[in-house]
C-alpha cells in the first residue's frame, strides 16, 4: 500500500522577494527515489533549499508524515530528514574519520556501506577527490537511516562509473525504507534508478511520469537538459 512521506502543495519559492518555483506540486513515497530534473536555472535547487528548510517557502503547503513541515535545517534533521547540498556537505579541514564522526550514525556502518572510504579515514576532507567526497557525503547521511535524503547534483564532475556506485548505493537504501529526493544532470543514469521523476520548466512544474515513462520520452530528457521540447 502507499504510504505518502511528504506532499507539496503549491509551493512558491525564491529570493529577495521574487519567486524562481511557483505553485509547486509534489509527492514523495517511503522508499522511493524521485528524480527531480529540469534545464540549469529552472529551480531545482531552490525547491530542495526550501525543502531542507534553507529557504522559506513564499506560499504553499508541505506536509511531512502528516504534519506541516517547518523550521531550519536542524530541527528537520531531527524528524528524520538529511540534506546533501551540491557544495559537498564535507569539513575540508576534518578528517574523513572525524567527518563520519559527526553525522547521525555509526562510523561502522558508514564504512560498511563505502568501504572505499577505509584507506582515507586519516585524510582531511578537502584532499579527497570529488568522487570521495560524495561517497563521504552519503556515507554520514545514510548511516543515520534517515527517512527522507534530498541530494543536490550527487554526479557533479563525477566519473560515470562513481556515479553508477552511488546510484546503486542510493536504490539500496530506498529499498530499505529512505525516500531519495534526486535533483541531477544525468537524466538518463538517474531515471534508470528512479520510481518516478518530475521536470521542472522556469521554475514550473512541466512534466511528471515514472522513470520508465520519462526514460522513454526523447522529448522529456531534452525538455530536462535544455529546456526545449514540450512543456
Ligand atoms: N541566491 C540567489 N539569489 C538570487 N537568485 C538566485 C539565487 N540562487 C539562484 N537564483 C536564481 O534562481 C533561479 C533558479 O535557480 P536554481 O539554482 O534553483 O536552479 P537549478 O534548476 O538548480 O539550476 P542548475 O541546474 O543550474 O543548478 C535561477 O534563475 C537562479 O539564477
Amino acid at each position: 500500500m502507499r504510504s505518502v512521506l511528504l506532499t507539496v502543495e503549491g509551493m512558491s519559492a525564491g529570493y529577495s522577494g521574487v519567486d524562481v518555483v511557483r505553485e509547486l506540486d509534489l509527492t514523495i513515497d517511503k522508499g522511493e527515489v524521485v528524480a527531480l530534473l529540469g534545464p540549469n536555472g529552472a529551480g531545482k535547487t531552490t525547491t530542495l533549499l526550501a525543502l531542507a528548510g534553507v529557504l522559506t517557502p513564499t506560499s504553499g503547503k508541505v506536509r511531512y508524515r502528516d504534519a506541516p513541515l517547518r523550521g531550519a535545517l536542524h530541527r528537520r534533521a531531527r524528524r528524520g530528514i538529511s540534506y546533501i547540498s551540491e557544495q559537498g556537505s564535507v569539513f575540508s579541514r576534518l578528517t574523513t574519520l572525524a567527518n563520519l564522526r559527526l553525522g547521525p550514525g555509526p562510523v561502522e556502518d558508514a564504512l560498511a556501506l563505502f568501504p572505499e572510504l577505509e584507506p582515507l579515514l586519516g585524510r582531511r576532507g578537502g584532499l579527497l577527490s570529488g568522487g570521495e567526497q560524495r561517497m563521504l557525503a552519503l556515507a554520514r547521511s545514510l548511516a543515520g537511516k534517515p527517512d527522507l535524503l534530498l541530494v543536490d547534483e550527487l554526479s557533479l564532475g563525477l566519473a560515470p562509473l562513481i556515479v553508477t556506485r552511488l546510484l546503486e548505493r542510493l536504490r539500496a537504501a530506498a529499498d530499505a525504507g529512505t525516500a531519495v529526493l534526486i535533483v541531477e544532470q544525468h537524466a538518463s543514469q538517474v531515471l534508470a534508478v528512479s520510481d518516478r521523476g518530475y521536470v521542472l520548466r522556469r521554475g514550473r512544474l512541466s512534466t511528471s511520469g515514472t522513470g520508465a515513462e520519462l526514460l522513454a520520452s526523447p522529448d522529456v530528457l531534452r525538455s530536462a537538459y535544455l529546456g526545449t521540447g514540450p512543456g
